[in-house]
């Protein structure tokens, strides 16, 4: 018999909407993923992915509707507490080594016994010979393994990834898919955006996006991963795939001009 989960849902978005210019990134999408839910996030390049991720994270302005993150509104200094992000575009600080990026995040989220947990992260990720280089020296691949170390590193009650596979080698893969279940087993939510299809068949969950539209909402067994990645929206879609509701209005307040705005963290 399964336990009930009572902790409000991972994340919850109502109407939620982005659009740059007259362009919809992401049509009006409502999204309830409860607590513990590990969720795979796929679609063709453009489809809204990172968007999507980057709304939840609260570093990308929604054009319309709302979102809470373990209860909390995006971007709100609680939904930060309770989430952690790893963004597509690693980003560090220039002076601070692989180490001190991991002390400075650990102690900011008041962290305790930080140490341990940081060292094996660093070993399973195969770079705990470069703890005290600096990450903004490194090779595409060694960044992406110190910025999943340092989302690692703090606690979380929902972890939202973009792409974490790009650059890493099989090693590499194999230490954040580890990383990835054992967090979902100690209760975490798991959002993973994706193009590396093999990794989604262990989630609990898959969303297609096409065009910025879901196109699929249900499990991943049995799911044609090839057709969902190049389908398109559901008012063209084939009987193959079961459409998930969406609206069919355009976001309703489209700012001038706008432009992605931010990387701060
Ligand atoms: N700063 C921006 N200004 C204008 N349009 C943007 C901006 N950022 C994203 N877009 C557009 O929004 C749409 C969704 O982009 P998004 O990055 O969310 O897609 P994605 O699914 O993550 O793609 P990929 O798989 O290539 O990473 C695309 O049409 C993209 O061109």
């Amino acid at each position: 018999m399964s336990e009930i989960d009572d902790r409000a849902a991972a994340i919850s978005t109502s109407e939620l909407s982005k659009a740059y210019g007259e362009v919809p990134a992401l049509w009006p999408i409502d999204l309830e993923v409860p607590a513990g839910q590990r969720l795979s996030l796929i679609g063709h390049n453009g489809s809204g992915k990172t968007t999507l991720i980057r709304m939840l994270a609260g570093v990308l302005e929604p054009t319309g509707g709302t979102a809470t993150i373990a209860g909390h509104p995006i971007g709100s200094p609680d939904a930060r507490a309770a989430m952690s992000y790893l963004s597509d575009q690693p980003v560090f600080y220039d002076d601070l080594s692989v180490w001190q990026h991991l002390e400075y995040i650990a102690r900011l989220h008041r962290t305790d016994d930080w140490e341990d947990h940081a060292s094996s992260l660093l070993d399973s990720l195969g770079i705990a010979h470069r703890a005290d280089d600096l990450p903004i020296t490194f090779s595409r691949g060694l960044k992406q393994k110190a910025s999943i170390a340092i989302a690692f590193v703090r606690p979380f009650d929902v972890m939202l990834i973009d792409e974490p596979f790009v650059g890493l080698d099989s090693a590499g893969r194999s230490a954040l898919l580890d990383l990835i279940a054992w967090a979902h087993r100690d209760g975490a939510s798991m959002v993973v955006a994706t193009h590396e299809l093999t990794s989604v068949s262990a989630s609990d969950r898959l969303i297609a996006l096409s065009d910025g539209q879901v196109v699929y909402d249900g499990a991943p067994v049995g799911a044609d991963l090839d057709l969902l990645v190049t389908a398109a929206p559901p008012d063209e879609v084939g009987d193959s795939i079961d459409p998930h509701a969406t609206t069919d209005t355009a976001p309703d307040t489209v700012p001038d001009g706008e432009v992605d705005d931010s990387d701060a963290e």
